[in-house]
């Protein structure tokens, strides 16, 4: 506990919703073990005001916010504080190579890579929910970790459940991991629901409370693609080394099948603070506010394999983790788009997949994927393809498909 007083922390996105689970561990602490966190840098995105607050209840060294436009105001919430100030991408990155202790990685997208890379570059511990970033820059980013001697730890609930059911195993000892999956809000949705299905339906996640972009993509199962590339990254296991199982009740997080028979899962309720806490506190444990799991009142668990029909996002996720390349970048940025797509209602839930699908044909040769620059040059193209496909597919389907009917799945 000792070597963990005054350990400095960043959090990148602070003012989201991994990033306010962050905050609440950091102002529990602060009443708990006051200056066991010192806290570096906090990094938003437009939420300005959330910003200030959060600067302020903390005492933070130095608040950045992504908006540029926002910069003035942010100075005038903050003056008076002793509190650094800064705007605009280039703060936010420079935020991120503060040297810190621990820095938690909640920024959506891609557009969390570049800090992501600065922060590993010091050499401290990354705790990583940004799974957009190391699925798109995969090698990039590992060969960035270990030339920094950083520690990247998993804060998505399924890895780090995987991480401390590995309980430092060695991996030899691991048949297969196991990532559970809610199976979202359409898990037993028709098709015709599905593709009539508005934002405001999709992003009403039947256990977990998140971001716009994470609901949507647990919805279409995108997000447990995702996780997959994730998982195979993390863990260096193949895609036949991992499966996915649809487990409703949220209970438990993810498994390891050891060769000696053995499956170990790390259960718990729905709540991130757990497995932030977990990385927050590593190897150490720190208490948390967390409701317990009461498994008497939770009384069943079931498992189900996942519909690859209803589902095809997953099986277009596996594909590319094992086709490489720039396949899983595209991957990811693709998706990006068709939901920034469907949440502004240009095409339908079920065209997500499709416009994944179809930027992943139209990649064409697999090109190779050696540093940042080939990352960025091929989300980028990625990106230019997707959108050319959402044209083609709104012009072709029409308002009507995502009008402002709501209708229960
Ligand atoms: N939510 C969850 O339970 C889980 C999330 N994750 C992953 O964690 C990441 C964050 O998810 P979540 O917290 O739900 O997302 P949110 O949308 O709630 O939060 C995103 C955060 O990033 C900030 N932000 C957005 N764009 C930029 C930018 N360009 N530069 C700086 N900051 C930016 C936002 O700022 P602002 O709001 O001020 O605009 C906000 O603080 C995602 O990669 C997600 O997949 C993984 C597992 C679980
Ligand atoms: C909390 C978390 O880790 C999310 O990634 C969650 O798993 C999403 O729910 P789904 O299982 O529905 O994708
Ligand atoms: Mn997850």
């Amino acid at each position: 506990m000792t070597e963990q007083r005054g350990r400095t922390v960043t959090v990148l996105g602070s003012t989201g919703s991994i990033g306010c689970s962050t905050v609440d561990l950091l102002y529990s602490a602060q009443d708990a073990t006051p200056g066991r966190f010192r806290v570096r840098a906090l990094v938003g995105g437009r939420n300005v005001t959330l910003l200030a607050e959060q600067a302020r209840a903390l005492n933070a060294e130095c608040a950045v916010i992504h908006d540029e436009s926002l910069g003035a105001e942010l100075e005038r919430l903050l003056q008076g504080t002793g509190i650094a100030c800064a705007a605009g991408r280039e703060a936010v990155i420079a935020a991120a190579a503060m040297p810190a202790d621990w820095t938690m990685a909640a920024i959506t997208g891609a557009a969390g890579l570049e800090p992501v890379l600065a922060s590993i570059r010091n050499g401290g511990t990354l705790a990583l929910a940004n799974k957009e970033a190391l699925v798109c820059a995969g090698d990039v980013m590992l060969r960035a970790v270990s030339e920094a001697g950083a520690t990247l730890l998993p804060v998505d609930s399924e890895h780090n459940a995987i991480f401390q059911s590995l309980a430092g195993s060695p991996m030899r000892a691991v048949e297969k991991i196991v990532l559970t999956a809610s199976g979202g809000p359409f898990r037993n949705a028709t098709l015709d629901a599905m593709r009539a299905a508005t934002p405001e339906v999709a992003l009403r996640h039947p256990t977990w409370s998140m971001g716009a972009k994470i609901s949507i993509d647990s919805a279409t199962m995108a997000n447990k693609g995702l996780e997959v590339i994730e998982a195979a990254r993390l863990f260096g296991v193949t895609d036949a080394e991992i499966d996915v199982l649809v487990h409703p009740q949220s209970v438990v997080h993810g498994l390891v099948q050891f060769r000696d028979g053995s499956l170990i899962a790390q259960c718990g309720v729905a709540d991130m603070r757990v497995p932030i806490a977990n990385t927050l506190a590593w190897p150490d444990r720190m208490e948390t506010n967390a409701a317990r799991l009461d498994l008497a009142q939770v009384a069943r668990l079931d498992f189900e394999a996942p519909d690859p029909m209803r589902f095809p996002a997953l099986g277009l996720a596996r594909q590319a983790l094992r086709a490489g390349g720039a396949a899983p970048t595209v991957f990811s940025a693709a998706n990006e788009i068709a939901v920034d797509a469907f949440l502004g209602r240009r095409i339908g839930f079920l065209d997500i997949a499709s416009v994944i699908d179809a930027t992943l044909e139209s990649l064409g040769n697999n090109p190779p994927i050696g540093d940042l620059a080939a990352v960025l040059h091929w989300d980028a193209r990625a990106r230019a393809l997707a959108c050319e496909h959402v044209t083609r597919m709104s012009a072709s389907v029409g308002a009507s498909v995502v009008g402002d009917t709501l209708l229960d799945a």
